[in-house]
């Protein structure tokens, strides 16, 4: 099929005012000290090479961010709704030059990158409407003539970081409920993927522009240089750190933002375990499958990293989803026949490779894929970070695929023969964020939904994220919640009034 791979990406847009390599600092495009180069995946080209600035730019973000609360945070609630609600008609209506970046940038199918540009833009039309619900109580008091008041106020000046998998939405879910709440916020976007925060900003600004708020509402400070970042969690400044990464930099976050007790958000790494019961629907699982463990090329935080079929249905699921495995075309994410792009970079082509290769080394069978994909041209075989999506049987649970988020396009399937068998080895895990399960039985579902240890469960699906959902996990799969009625509450202190002598 005839299709046009961008070859830089302000040649690839349409709007072109949505191209931009500065930094957002203090209401104006910058340019930093040093610039990096982003690469696309699915030719290693530099598509644009945008600014990086150091820790005193962040110290000064922080210092304009904090000027702009003063005026943000007196705003009220039903104007912020209609702000934002302003900001997403801007992103549905440049949808189409955001997906091109997306596609860029990540190298997820333009399709993916479509239905992820309206996913951003949901959690932004969903805070919209939930600035205007952010309600209080009015407590009885023991003490006579008093009675307590709570309000819920902006806990101020926000840092984000976010990571390269989904550039527009891990933005967006945290800065819909951020303004929404009446914060400012700092933003340090991921450095694989960095052009759609600044294309996000281009709107934003449109927005502010257009509702007369301060244009310092927002920082946006690229960076390469991990010290500088250290600013941005360090700085008594900054009250809330919102992250969206891996476990050990979460972690280390979390341990360097509590000296100045700030409030943080951790979004974590997973190991989400997908069971296939006996009774389950195999095409709805094959189904779940395709969703869920290949989305994105598998690098999403909640795709499934095992798969496990109860014995009886194990050989007829296992060849369901060759078949249709068999129908993915791997390739440029600009062709629209094909179904799955590149990997991010080639660490993680590699680390797929590993799984399989340890996988195999101990006993495993490698039925499909997990080589280069036949079909691209040699170019694209030599720059770009493609791998075949692969399927493993006879996994065990000594193999590093039980333990490690593969993050990436392996299916590897485990058998098992009872309920608590199948319990017991999705548990088994230090990672709790999301799980699956199929199964036409209600006292299954019912009785597994409560024992896995996982911050969200699938039950006869694969797709389970959505702004109204409440997203996030347990164990070190992080804290808090981002989305649904829940999220703005990561960005609100609880004040409590109590009023006396009435
Ligand atoms: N739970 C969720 O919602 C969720 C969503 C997406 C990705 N993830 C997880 O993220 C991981 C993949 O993303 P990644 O490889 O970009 O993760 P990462 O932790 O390396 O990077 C995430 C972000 O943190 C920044 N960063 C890296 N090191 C830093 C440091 N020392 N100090 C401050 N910032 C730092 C990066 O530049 C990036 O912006 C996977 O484990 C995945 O499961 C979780
Ligand atoms: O990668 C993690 C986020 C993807 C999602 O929101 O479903």
């Amino acid at each position: 099929m005839a299709f046009s791979h961008p070859t830089s990406a302000y040649d690839a847009l349409s709007h072109k005012p949505l191209f931009r390599e500065q930094g957002f600092i203090g209401g104006a495009w910058i340019s930093g000290p040093e610039t990096f180069p982003v690469h696309d995946p699915a030719t290693n080209n530099v598509v644009a090479n945008v600014a990086s600035f150091d820790a005193a730019a962040f110290g000064r973000a922080i210092e304009c961010a904090q000027a702009a609360l003063q005026q943000y945070k007196e705003t009220s609630e039903h104007q912020r709704c209609k702000f934002l609600h302003r900001f997403a008609g801007l992103i549905r209506s440049h949808a189409s030059d955001l997906a091109t970046l997306l596609t860029l940038e990540n190298g997820k199918t333009l399709t993916e990158a479509a239905g992820e540009v309206e996913y951003g833009a949901s959690f932004i039309s969903w805070f919209a409407e939930e600035a205007i619900r952010s309600y209080g109580d009015i407590i009885p008091s023991q003490h006579a003539g008093s009675t307590n008041f709570t309000i819920r106020q902006p806990v101020g000046v926000c840092g984000i970081i976010a990571p390269w998998n989904f550039p527009v939405a891990m933005i967006t879910r945290k800065l819909g409920p951020a303004f929404a709440a009446g914060c400012t916020v700092v933003i340090k976007p991921p450095s694989e993927t960095p052009l759609c925060t600044m294309a996000l900003n281009v709107l934003l600004q449109q927005a502010i522009e257009e509702f007369g708020l301060p244009r310092d509402i927002v920082q946006v400070v690229p960076t390469r240089n991990r010290e500088a970042i250290t600013e941005l969690y360090t700085n008594p400044t900054v009250k809330k750190i919102s992250f969206t990464g891996s476990t050990p930099v979460g972690k280390a976050i979390t341990r360097t933002a509590a000296d100045t007790m700030k409030k943080v958000s951790m979004e974590l790494g997973g190991n989400a375990p997908y069971i296939i019961f006996n009774d389950a629907d195999v095409k709805a699982a094959v189904d779940g499958v395709l969703a869920c463990k290949f989305r994105c090329s598998g690098q999403t935080c909640v795709c499934a990293n095992r798969l496990l079929v109860q014995a009886e249905i194990h050989d007829q699921f296992v060849q369901s989803l060759l078949e249709r495995m068999k129908t993915f075309k791997v390739g440029s994410g600009f062709d629209p026949s094909v179904t799955h792009g590149p990997l991010v970079n080639k660490a993680a082509v590699s680390k797929v490779r590993e799984h399989i290769d340890d996988a195999v080394s101990r006993g495993a069978k490698l039925l499909f894929g997990g080589h280069a994909p036949t079909g691209l041209s040699p170019r694209e075989l030599d720059c770009g970070f493609f791998i075949e999506p692969a399927l493993l049987t006879g996994v065990t649970t000594e193999m590093k695929v039980a333990r490690d988020e593969t993050f990436g396009p392996l299916a590897p399937i485990f058998k098992f023969d009872t309920v608590e068998d199948a319990i017991r080895i999705a548990n088994d895990t230090e990672f709790g964020l999301a799980a699956y399960f199929f199964s036409s039985d209600m006292r299954t579902i019912w009785h597994v939904s409560r024992r896995l240890e996982a911050g969200m469960v699938g039950v006869n699906t694969g797709k389970i994220s959505a702004a109204e959902a409440p997203f996030g996990g347990i164990k070190e799969s992080g804290v808090g919640k981002e989305g649904s009625k829940y999220g703005l509450a990561e960005y609100q202190v609880i004040k409590n009034i109590t009023i006396g002598g009435m």
